[in-house]
């Protein structure tokens, strides 16, 4: 597999007259492959910016490699940077500016051809409202015409932090539509979110940060199974007697007020053969399947089963690069200062 992205123990401490010492990122690994679609999860605060920051020279890191593209990051971002698009929180624009307007200067600003402005708008889906002013745009125009500037160059990597932050259901599900078609067309796409649903959705692969560490990587498929209790959800009559006797047969079971949830059940025909044989019909059994959320909460901490793994993590780690920053085009929005 060809990485587009590669961390290796990756570590950033913030050092703050007021708050003190904060450790953000501590020894964390990422590899995003090729043609991707990575989600990069994690709780508020546990570290997502703050790697996507040292990863495009945005803030020193202490320690770690890193590399974009094959490219050692940072010291050798500026040999592909126009190969990769990012937008780091929200971008901000000038609101009496067009975003036609805002595009072409972007363009020109960064070398490329002016007719990219409507390919990209169109993209984006904003063609028809490009010659409105910005701050009339909703904040789901805003963020799409932030993805448009960062389409511009014609990216084959797309780092996006947070890019549903703040949006409506109708602003989540056009985030969503434009990713899966960035994707479609080959576009590698690594996505920081912590909202769930959607990063099921939309990507194929996930990586979960905690507390500045890597808890979980893979397939979101991989990553789901390790959380797989094999839980069935029984409907019956009598479900006090059927739960009876369905502990007796060495499951166990959850009572709730209209089903059972029986769990560690690898054959579906043992419940409804225990349950038959004493005359139960069972009238639903249903697997219950494992999603994002609540793997992602038992990983980070929130709602942790103890019979649950704490790390299903069993990728490689990455080989990268050295440290140093760079100037690179990406697009910033609020600094919150701090140590770079
Ligand atoms: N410039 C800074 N100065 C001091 N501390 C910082 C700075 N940037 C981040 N931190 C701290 O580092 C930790 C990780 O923050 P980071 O923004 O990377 O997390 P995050 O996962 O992106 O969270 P969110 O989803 O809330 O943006 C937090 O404790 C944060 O307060």
């Amino acid at each position: 597999m060809t990485a587009a992205i590669e961390i290796e123990g990756l570590r950033k401490t913030f050092h703050s007259l007021r708050h003190g010492r904060r450790v953000a990122v501590d020894g964390f690994d990422l590899v995003v492959g090729a043609g991707q679609v990575h989600g990069f999860l994690g709780p508020n605060g546990s570290g997502k910016t703050t790697t996507l920051r040292a990863l495009l020279g945005l803030v020193r890191a202490d320690g770690g490699r890193m590399s974009v593209l094959g490219a050692p990051s940072p010291t050798h971002l500026p040999e592909v940077a126009g190969r990769v698009g990012a937008i780091v929180e929200s971008p901000q624009f000038f609101g009496n500016f067009t975003a036609h307007r805002t595009l072409r200067l972007l363009a020109v600003a960064g070398g490329v051809p002016v007719s990219r402005v409507d390919e990209v708008l169109e993209q984006v889906g904003l063609r028809d409202r490009g010659h409105e002013r910005v701050k009339g745009y909703s904040l789901g125009m805003k963020q799409r015409l932030a993805v448009a500037s960062a389409l511009l160059k014609g990216p084959e990597l797309l780092i996006l932090d947070e890019p549903a932050n703040g949006l409506d259901p109708a602003g989540i599900r056009e985030m969503r539509d434009l990713m899966r078609s960035l994707a479609a067309a080959g576009v590698t796409v690594l996505v920081s979110s912590h909202i769930l649903g959607e990063i099921q959705l939309i990507c194929d692969h996930v990586t979960i940060i905690s507390r500045g560490r890597r808890v979980a990587t893979g397939r979101v498929d991989e990553v789901l199974a390790g959380f797989d209790q094999h839980e069935f959800r029984v409907r019956v009559a009598e479900p006090g007697r059927a739960a009876d006797l369905l502990r007796a047969a060495g499951l166990p079971v959850r009572a709730y007020a209209d089903h059972l949830v029986v769990g560690q059940v690898s054959d579906p025909t043992v419940v409804s053969r225990v349950l038959g044989e004493q005359g139960l019909w069972v009238q639903e059994l249903t697997p219950l399947r494992p999603d994002l959320e609540s793997a992602f909460l038992e990983l980070t901490g929130e709602g942790a089963h103890p019979a649950l793994p704490r790390q299903v993590d069993g990728a490689e780690p990455a080989h990268g690069a050295s440290e140093g920053l760079i100037d690179l085009d990406v697009r910033v929005g609020r600094d919150r200062g701090g140590d770079a």
